[in-house]
């Protein structure tokens, strides 16, 4: 009989996000074999523990596999989260784990580099497009098998500010925030519609202060990080729902941190994610000052890689 293919998924960094993510594979059944890694054994062992205890009353299986890089040789991804939230402070500034992350990228990315793993790996850790980009460099895997969240998460938070303001389901409004998963990211207004009417025209129709809504995306997980000091279910649902993206070849249109040639760097632009990663970079045609927005915040991406 022909072996059964397992959904294997990897976690790379336990804290709030990536125990998030564990927690949400596991009750949704998503993952058949789960890895979850992290510099803290004592931590594994709880988020391990805590996982293997709620098995019983669930539908479904997952077989947990904890401190095993060796393991994800036939992952088909691994998620990284790892990081030190605790060194951010509330100035608005996501490069401030940049030290802390890109010393952990190396060690990380020789360890999956000795694993053999070969799927696709899809990075959280902060600062995002930077991350990314060290993390491909170091783990040797192609553009394709390499992206990062990037602005996925802040265009759910534009979704949102939207769909707050018209009162209609934030899955209603579609379009792009583009650049940095950072300060210097921006709504590219051109490209947003609700329910198919662009909102540059609802806008003057109705009043709409597009700004606001824009800087309401920027700001929007500083808003939940003075509440509780990091963030954890948007993220987690954006990273679950690329990972499906892999796992069933779904061809999603997303924005995602992906590696652009023009700029030689990861940056937040649609893409079609499915099984081997990043299927294409969907390049769109922004107006003039759309287009100046991205290459000012592509500069700011590479200035911190220079760094
Ligand atoms: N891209 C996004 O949109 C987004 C959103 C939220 C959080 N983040 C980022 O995700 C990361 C995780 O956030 P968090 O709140 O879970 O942080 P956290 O500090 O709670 O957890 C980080 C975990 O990573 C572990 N770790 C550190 N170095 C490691 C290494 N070399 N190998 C394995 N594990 C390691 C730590 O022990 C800790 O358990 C941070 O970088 C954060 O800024 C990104």
């Amino acid at each position: 009989m022909e072996e059964l293919k397992m959904r294997k998924i990897g976690i790379i960094g336990l804290g709030h996000v990536g125990a998030t993510i564990a927690y949400t594979l596991v009750t949704k059944g998503i993952a058949d074999e789960l890895v979850i890694i992290d510099t803290n054994d004592d931590k594994t062992t709880a988020e391990e523990y805590d996982l293997r205890d709620t098995l019983a009353r669930l539908d479904t299986f997952t077989k947990i596999i904890p401190q095993d890089y060796d393991s994800l040789s036939n992952a088909d991804v691994v998620i990284t989260a790892f990081g030190n939230i605790d060194s951010i402070k509330m100035d608005g500034d996501r490069f401030g784990e940049l030290n802390f992350n890109t010393a952990a990228v190396e060690e990380v990315a020789a360890n999956l580099k000795t694993s053999g793993f070969n799927g696709v790996l899809i990075n959280i850790s902060n600062p995002c497009d930077v991350v990314t980009t060290l993390l491909q460099q170091q783990t040797g895997l192609s553009k394709a098998q390499v992206f990062g969240t990037g602005t996925f998460l802040d265009t759910a938070r534009m979704q949102r500010a939207v769909g707050q303001a018209l009162h209609e389901d934030p899955k209603n409004v579609s379009g792009y925030v583009l650049g940095e998963h950072g300060e210097s990211q921006y709504t590219a207004w051109s490209t947003v519609e609700v329910k198919g009417h662009p909102i540059t025209k609802l806008a003057e129709e109705k009043g709409l202060d597009l700004t606001s809504f824009d800087q309401q995306a920027r700001r929007g997980g500083w808003l939940v990080f003075s509440g509780k000091h990091y963030t954890c279910y948007a993220i987690a649902t954006c990273a679950i729902k690329l990972a499906q993206a892999v796992l069933s070849d779904a061809r999603l249109a997303c924005p995602t941190s992906v590696y652009l040639e023009e700029y030689g760097h990861y940056i937040g632009y649609p893409a079609v994610v499915g099984r081997k990663g990043i299927i294409e970079v969907n390049s769109i045609s922004l107006p003039i000052e759309e287009k100046a927005q991205l290459d000012n915040s592509a500069k700011i991406i590479k200035e911190k890689l220079n760094k």
